[in-house]
């Protein structure tokens, strides 16, 4: 569960907030899809449920114990680095104190490359970087998965495997799934749940009524 009372942030400690009363409450085993303009505060929420900052006051909590973070994708990351797939999450093993060298072959194995263990970081497409960020994200055996814009610089082919890869974690692990989304369409198609940022606050809704609010067209196709 993640939870969230009266959560006010700001990168100052003062007011105007990003976040402003934050009341939220999402239940395990949910794919939430975080929404809102540019600038809304959806990443300084998920680095708030990481724990990667403090709220500035207010609470926000989770009951996982093990949580996985696929960062937003960044090209720069391995383009002049020669380090192979297999020593990238070798890498993250060490970190993480995982004694079972399995972990990195499974983790593979869960987002369809298992043959890319070898190749260099540098020569992957964007959807397979993406793919190797999740199983990077998975060595832990999270309970909690969160992703900030997981297509994002992906192309379409990749984009509807990587949805159909966090789908099954959700789906068939029961593994939570928080994802910041600017994707609308893989958001409405893909998650259980959707929590619209706006103005400091959110509100939750099903994908059927973020559609029908966000189109304008109510869910008895009439216009609202
Ligand atoms: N480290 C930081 N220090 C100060 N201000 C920040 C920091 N990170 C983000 N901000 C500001 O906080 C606000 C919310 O940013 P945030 O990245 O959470 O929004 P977002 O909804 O994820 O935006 P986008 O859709 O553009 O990624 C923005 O005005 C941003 O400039």
């Amino acid at each position: 569960m993640i939870k969230a009372e009266n959560l006010y942030f700001s990168y100052t400690g003062a007011a105007p907030y990003i976040l402003g009363g934050v009341n939220l409450e999402l239940k395990d085993g949910e794919y939430v899809s975080v929404v809102g303009d540019n600038g809304s505060g959806k990443s300084t929420l998920i680095r708030l449920i990481l724990k990667l900052l403090k709220p500035t006051s207010g609470r926000i909590e989770t009951t996982a114990g093990r949580i996985g973070y696929v960062p937003q994708r960044s090209d720069a990351a391995h383009s002049g680095f020669p380090i192979t797939v297999r020593e990238m999450l070798d890498s993250y093993r060490h970190l993480l104190k995982l004694k079972n060298r399995d972990v990195i072959d499974d983790s593979l194995r869960q987002v369809g490359l298992s043959d890319y263990s070898g190749a260099l970081m540098g020569t992957l497409s964007g959807g397979q970087s993406q793919k190797v960020m999740i199983a990077r994200a998975l060595m832990g055996d999270p309970e909690l998965l969160v992703l900030d814009e997981p297509s994002t610089g992906v192309d379409v082919h990749s984009q509807k495997e990587i949805y159909s890869i966090i789908k099954k974690l959700n789906k068939e692990k029961g593994m939570t799934i928080v994802s910041v989304e600017h994707n609308l369409v893989a958001a409405i198609s893909n998650s259980t749940l959707i929590y619209h940022l706006d103005v400091g606050h959110g509100h939750i809704c099903t994908p059927a009524q973020f559609a029908a609010e966000f189109t304008g067209i109510g869910l008895d196709g009439r216009e609202e």
